[in-house]
């Protein structure tokens, strides 16, 4: 298990991350959503080790990770920006990552190839960016990780091998309980391999839960009422996060159950009614409305 408390970053006198809070069970993958300077690579490098918060605190089973050489070298971390040794071909790097991963697993290195079938003394840095990126997946999941942490994992792999990659990561969720933390702005691939989401904005985390929670949790209304002088009353029992009025029917993004939405509308004469779930993408962008992202006629 992944806690993390209460923990702040700051960059000169500016708070990247604010007083977080986040919990990720072993065995799951949850999946970092935000707004661009939300955060997220600077918490996902505090979870890695390669930043120090300035205050709270980061247990991986109840353990401090940073203070803990054994724990730390269980997480492995592909960030963003990926580096590698300038000359170095895979294989001199795979050479480095066995001398400083003692879990590294030369059989499982040697099976990945047949999934990768990059050349081994071919040099990481004349390599495809999708190719570099297939080579830092390799090297991670032969370091027989226990939490993976993703940057914008995806970032140019074609859909096959994102395929692929999704089979490698699911296997050893399965055999291995490997826990995931990934962070992207591809809410289609998030909301389909991911079991928990969290959204930061500002430095904060401003909403986490279970995905099929998250998603069960709010709806898209559209409706006309038969008398539009009713319409403050009917708003006022529902808790909508965005409303948009095209003629006579509104357009209403409602947090709550169906069940509740329907109920609270019960009263209310109506003219047309349509009730109807939404995607992660939807979600995310009403909810970063609420908190004061300017999401003005984006209705999807
Ligand atoms: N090394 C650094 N020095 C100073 N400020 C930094 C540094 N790294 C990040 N920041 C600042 O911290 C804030 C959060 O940045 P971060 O990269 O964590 O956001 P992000 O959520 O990953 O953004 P994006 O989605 O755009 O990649 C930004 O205001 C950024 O300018």
């Amino acid at each position: 298990m992944l806690q993390v408390k209460q923990i702040t970053k700051k960059f000169d006198k500016e708070d990247a991350v604010k007083s977080l809070s986040l919990s990720v069970k072993k065995g799951s993958i949850y999946g970092l959503l935000g707004s661009n300077g939300a955060g997220k690579t600077t918490l996902l490098k505090m979870i890695a080790g390669i930043y120090r918060p300035n205050s709270g605190e980061i247990l991986i089973n109840d353990k401090a990770a940073y203070e803990n050489p054994d724990i730390r070298e269980k997480i492995f971390f592909i960030p963003d920006a990926l580096s590698f040794y300038p000359q170095a071909t895979v294989k001199q790097m795979a050479g480095h990552y066995q001398y400083f991963y003692k879990d590294w697993n030369e059989k499982r290195f040697e099976e990945l190839q047949k999934v990768f079938k990059i050349d081994l003394n071919r040099k990481v840095q004349r390599l495809s960016k999708g190719m570099k990126r297939q080579v830092a997946f390799w090297l991670a999941l032969s370091t027989m990780p226990d939490f993976l942490i993703l940057d914008e994992p995806i970032d140019g792999l074609d859909p096959v091998m994102r395929q692929k990659i999704k089979n490698l990561l699911f296997q050893e969720i399965a055999e291995r309980n490997l826990t995931v933390l990934i962070s992207s702005h591809n809410l289609r691939e998030i909301e389909d391999i991911c079991d928990h989401v969290g959204i930061m904005h500002k430095g904060t985390m401003i909403i986490q839960k279970d995905l099929d929670d998250l998603k069960s949790d709010t709806h898209k209304v559209q409706l006309a009422l038969k008398d539009p002088s009713h319409e403050e009353h009917l708003l006022n029992k529902l808790d909508v996060l965005h409303k948009e009025k095209r003629g006579s029917v509104l357009l209403l993004i409602v947090k709550g159950k169906e069940d509740s939405i329907r109920k609270a509308i019960k009263s209310t004469e109506l003219l047309l009614f349509d009730l109807l779930p939404l995607t992660l993408e939807e979600i995310f962008i009403y909810e970063m409305g609420d908190v004061g992202y300017e999401i003005e006629n984006i209705l999807l």
